[in-house]
């Protein structure tokens, strides 16, 4: 396991992790009992990335030339731990009258700034952590961290024969593992693709989508579309990518959905936990079609950060289009995703 995965899993037990100069916990899973050891002075001050910062108001006080810079809250006597897990959540926002006064500064070690949220990042947390100040006199071990590197490195665990309901085409089920933090993907490959550039299509797992039915976006319909598709034309790939959420996990897509039905749209929602829109990046898609013995492919997307995102890795990519029909209750999700993400027609 590598050091940023160990640290990731640290973060969401709610444990210290150092990452270079700094001592980090998230604010979300450090219960009030070990905040209390870590920092007993209560001096620890919250670092947020630059969304959340900027979602709460606090743009004024930063630099306008790196207006998505993290940004540090300076402890002040109303910020007990309580009261800064309600902070942080966006979820709370509607519920709070006041967030402030609110002192800020510019964090010092940017690199590990913004390492450190990486890593809370990709726990799948908020992206809140308290600053712990050098705790070397401590006794409580800490996990030690570097930055959190992107999965790019695909190892082809295991394959298997998978009969698949509906598809008149053999399928074989290929488990994937990033080598960078250990997480697992999948390649369905359907019929036998091969010569000419395949039909591919990367999907990022969407458990509410894929699994319940879920009528908020359009990845089932695009799932089981995709896959008839390949098998009509006689083979394809679909990589199904552990990116829920577009990147930012599923509790925190949950808090976007809850976000949503307060009015927010699904960018606006991104923003206001604290993370860009898409936070997903495509180097391990590209790695595992590598793998796979795919440089050339035809792309079943609307979305153009797909294509830059393999064309970047050395893939040649065509795209075909891929829009399923929409539904009342997605139709203003799609109508987003094309204003607002760069969604092609
Ligand atoms: N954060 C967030 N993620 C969402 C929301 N709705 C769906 N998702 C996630 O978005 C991802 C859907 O990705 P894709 O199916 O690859 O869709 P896409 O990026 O629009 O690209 P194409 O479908 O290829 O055009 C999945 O990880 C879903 O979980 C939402 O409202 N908020
Ligand atoms: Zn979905």
């Amino acid at each position: 396991m590598s050091k940023a995965a160990r640290a990731i899993a640290a973060l969401r037990a709610g444990r210290p992790v150092t990452v270079g100069g700094l001592t980090i916990a998230a604010v979300e899973t450090v219960t009030d009992e070990l905040l209390s050891l870590l920092d007993p002075d209560a001096r620890a001050p919250i670092l947020l990335s630059g969304a959340r910062a900027a979602a709460l108001g606090l743009a004024n006080q930063r630099d306008a030339a790196t207006p998505d810079a993290p940004v540090l809250i300076e402890r002040a006597d109303w910020l007990t731990p309580s009261s800064v897990r309600s902070l942080v959540d966006a979820g709370q926002d509607f519920a709070r009258f006041s967030a402030g006064p609110l002192t800020t500064r510019s964090p010092e070690h940017s690199d590990d700034t913004s390492a450190a949220l990486g890593l809370v990042r990709r726990a799948g947390l908020l992206p809140a952590l308290w600053v712990l100040s050098d705790r070397s006199a401590l006794s409580l071990e800490s996990c030690e961290a570097t930055a959190a590197i992107a999965p790019r490195t695909a190892t082809i665990a295991a394959r298997a024969a998978l009969p698949v309901e509906g598809l008149d085409a053999e399928v074989q089920i290929i488990a994937v593992r990033a080598e960078e933090d250990g997480s697992e993907h999948v390649a369905l490959q359907v019929g036998a693709p091969g010569g000419r550039a395949p039909l591919v299509r990367l999907h990022s797992e969407c458990l509410t989508g894929d699994v319940f039915g879920s009528l908020k976006c359009d990845c089932g319909p695009q799932l089981r579309a995709a896959l008839r598709l390949m098998a009509e034309d006689g083979g394809g790939i679909l990589l199904y990518l552990r990116q829920e959420g577009r990147g930012i996990g599923l509790a925190n897509k949950i808090r976007a959905y809850g976000l949503q039905d307060r009015g927010l749209d699904t960018v606006e929602a991104n923003r206001r936990l604290g993370f860009a829109d898409d936070e997903r990046d495509f180097a391990l898609a590209a790695a595992i079609l590598r793998s796979l013995g795919h440089r050339e492919i035809r792309l079943l997307t609307n979305n153009p950060a797909k294509l830059a995102g393999l064309e970047a890795e050395g893939i040649a990519v065509t795209r075909v289009p891929h829009h399923l029909p929409a539904n009342p209750h997605n139709a203003h999700y799609l109508a987003v995703k094309r204003a607002k993400s760069g969604h092609l027609d």
